[in-house]
């Protein structure tokens, strides 16, 4: 039941709004998604296995990962560039028109004779050497760092990141757009804005009933059906985006039918310069052979966001941290080993190297960029920058307080500390002394939060309500603010460890509230499955194409979890479902019940049971927190 008290009443009313009251009308955005690789995708020359080198090694066999939990961490980041918030003009040029044999012997014509963008493309060069000294004015310097000292966060420019990542994104459709994106359409309201700017997403992802993939081709046809000039209410799109998609996204033989027009066009448009910049590519340079120059890009994006000219090696990342001899190894996933360091704790994620690692294709710089912006953003919501007026805060996400990158073997201490892992608690992961002198890393400094649910010792019912109530802030209030859905929170993605602390603040959709922890803290971790839409972007992972994720065993309450959220999204995974975030609350009041043992009453149990039933009548996370069960844990301030 909803709770009126005093101030209160608002926030009760909003919680119990239907989403997207009010709203603009939702406007047509060209998008599209990259689908993601698996192991078998892997050219097995690729793969760089030394038989001579493997002594000591647990084993390379991409089935050597047996337990439930760390097998379904699935791979590929699918994103959808959101390009909204201009206006129609028709494209500047057909492509894929109906004769395809007169534009063949055009195209053939054309190769011959590619045009020149030399000119425009030493202009760019030369801006993007300006910008990355702008971005970089002084490279950190490791050398001088005071060991284990006292570190101010980090801050990063997410807008900026946003961004370039965006063009990143649109100039790779151009090369080699069979293999990684679906182009698609998705309708999108007007002006969007980066919610790591206004921490409140004020244009949401429409109803699944407007979702409709189309290939580019059905898109343009659409577009071309329209009066020329004349934008339709609902294909309201941006032409020149429109164009620089025709632009980007075009066959290999077709790249060199870009004429000194088309780029005029997209000037004109007021395309980005850099969009523009990745329409005037050599074509001999963009050739599906560039994939390693598409890394290389992300790469570079991955260095610009840790503000490094260079790549730096584990041991200087670390000794930002700590003593050296002081890392412990607590923690690994299939991707990241988590160490100790100091007060934090540092994740390395081997990274765009061709070495199987855990039996697993290394992640690449891009789709690692896009799990650098996806934490980025959630970290705003610890204390939201740029605005008078606080929409959207909480703390229950885990604190990103830097990353960066590095290059080289392992160091001595973290393969010391990983043996002494090993010896205790027997690693599933593959021996760290494989990685070369050429691996690359990405390091992920967060803060430590504690054990996760699976082994952390709940003392008594009301510390049970608390992990509930936090949980549920959290993904209420990420919800709210860019239509996040976790969709993986498992009772080994919740961190927990207490202090002295008895309530804990947050603020949903502008009202400020606190809640009773009982000395409990919660950070939720691993955003692998997540989806969120940034305003700019939606970033998602399209579990349709791991069905072995919804294949766990029956009345297992994760794998059913999942199956509910199959059934729910009906395998559309780009589209907003906030009703997942429930579905993993629901998950969680059965966890308490079956799998956690803690001081409670028979009448502690009939709550849970009932708040269980209640919950499956809620859309949302915000919805939820509306329950009578968390009325007394939330206090207005
Ligand atoms: N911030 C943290 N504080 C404390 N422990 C952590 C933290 N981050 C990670 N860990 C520990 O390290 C383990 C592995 O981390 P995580 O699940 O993020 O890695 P991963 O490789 O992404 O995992 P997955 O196999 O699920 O993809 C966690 O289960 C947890 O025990």
């Amino acid at each position: 039941m909803v709770s009126p008290r005093g101030k209160g009443n608002d926030l009760w009313a909003e919680i119990a709004s239907p989403q997207g009251e009010g709203l603009p009308k939702t406007q047509v955005a060209v998008v599209y998604g990259r689908r993601r690789r698996t192991v078998v995708d892997t050219n097995p020359k690729d793969v760089q296995i030394d038989p001579s080198s493997r002594e000591g090694r647990v084993s390379f066999a991409p089935t050597k990962r047996i337990s439930w939990n760390r097998s379904l961490s699935t791979r590929g980041r699918e994103s959808i560039v959101l390009a909204a918030g201009t206006k129609f003009r028709p494209p500047v040029k057909q492509r894929g028109a109906p004769n395809r044999g007169k534009q063949g012997s055009k195209a053939k014509e054309t190769r011959q004779k590619p045009p020149d963008f030399t000119k425009e493309r030493n202009y760019f060069l030369e801006v993007d050497s300006f910008d990355l000294l702008e971005e970089s004015p002084s490279p950190k310097n490791y050398g001088t760092w005071a060991m284990g000292a006292e570190h101010e966060n980090v801050v990063h420019d997410l807008p900026a990141i946003l961004e370039r990542w965006r063009i990143l994104k649109l100039a790779s459709t151009r090369v080699s757009s069979q293999q990684l994106f679906n182009i698609m359409e998705t309708p999108l309201v007007p002006s969007v804005h980066s919610c790591c700017q206004s921490n409140n997403l004020t244009e949401k992802t429409p109803e699944r009933n407007l979702w409709s993939k189309l290939s580019l081709t059905s898109y343009k046809q659409n577009l071309t059906q329209k009066p020329a000039g004349k934008s339709s209410s609902r294909y309201s799109v941006d032409d020149s985006i429109v164009t620089s998609f025709n632009l980007l996204n075009i066959e290999e033989e077709e790249v060199t039918n870009t004429t000194s027009e088309d780029v005029e066009a997209l000037q004109e448009n007021h395309v980005s310069s850099e969009l523009v910049k990745a329409t005037q590519m050599d074509p001999s340079t963009s050739k599906l052979a560039s994939l390693s120059g598409e890394y290389l890009r992300a790469f570079d994006q991955l260095l610009m966001i840790c503000r490094q000219s260079s790549t730096i090696t584990l041991g200087d990342a670390f000794s930002k941290y700590c003593e050296l001899s002081s890392i412990r190894k607590i923690g690994e996933g299939t991707y990241g080993e988590a160490f100790k360091a100091g007060e934090t704790v540092c994740k390395v994620v081997p990274i765009d190297g061709d070495l199987l690692v855990n039996g697993e294709v290394q992640k690449k710089s891009e789709e690692v960029v896009e799990e650098v912006i996806l934490s980025l953003t959630l970290n705003n919501l610890r204390s939201p920058r740029g605005k008078t007026k606080i929409e959207n805060a909480c703390t229950g996400f885990i604190e990103t307080k830097d990353v960066c990158i590095c290059q080289g073997a392992y160091d001595v201490s973290l393969i010391s500390a990983w043996e002494d892992w090993d010896t205790e608690h027997g690693s599933e992961n593959d021996h760290p002394k494989e990685f070369t002198e050429n691996q690359c890393y990405i390091v992920f400094v967060l803060a430590d939060g504690g054990k996760d649910l699976e082994s952390f010792v709940l003392l008594n019912y009301d510390e049970a309500r608390s992990l509930l109530v936090q949980a549920t802030i959290a993904l209420a209030v990420a919800e709210s603010s860019c239509e996040f859905e976790h969709r993986d929170l498992h009772w080994g993605n919740i961190l927990l460890s207490r202090n002295k602390d008895t309530t804990t603040k947050f603020t949903l959709q502008g009202n400020k509230l606190e809640a009773k922890t009982f000395g409990l803290v919660i950070s939720i971790i691993d955003f692998t499955l997540s989806r969120i839409n940034t305003g700019e972007a939606i970033l998602y992972l399209d579990l349709s194409s791991d069905p072995g994720l919804f294949e766990g065993p029956k009345g297992d309450k994760q794998s059913e979890t999942y199956r509910k959220m199959r059934e729910l999204t009906e395998d559309c995974w780009e589209g907003s479902f906030p009703k997942t975030n429930v579905l993993w609350v629901i998950y969680l009041v059965d966890i308490l019940l079956t799998k956690k043992s803690f001081k409670r009453t028979t009448r502690d149990e009939r709550d849970l049971r009932s708040f269980k039933k209640r919950l499956s009548s809620y859309d949302s996370a915000k919805d939820s927190l509306s329950d009578s069960f968390f009325s007394d844990l939330l206090i207005d301030y």
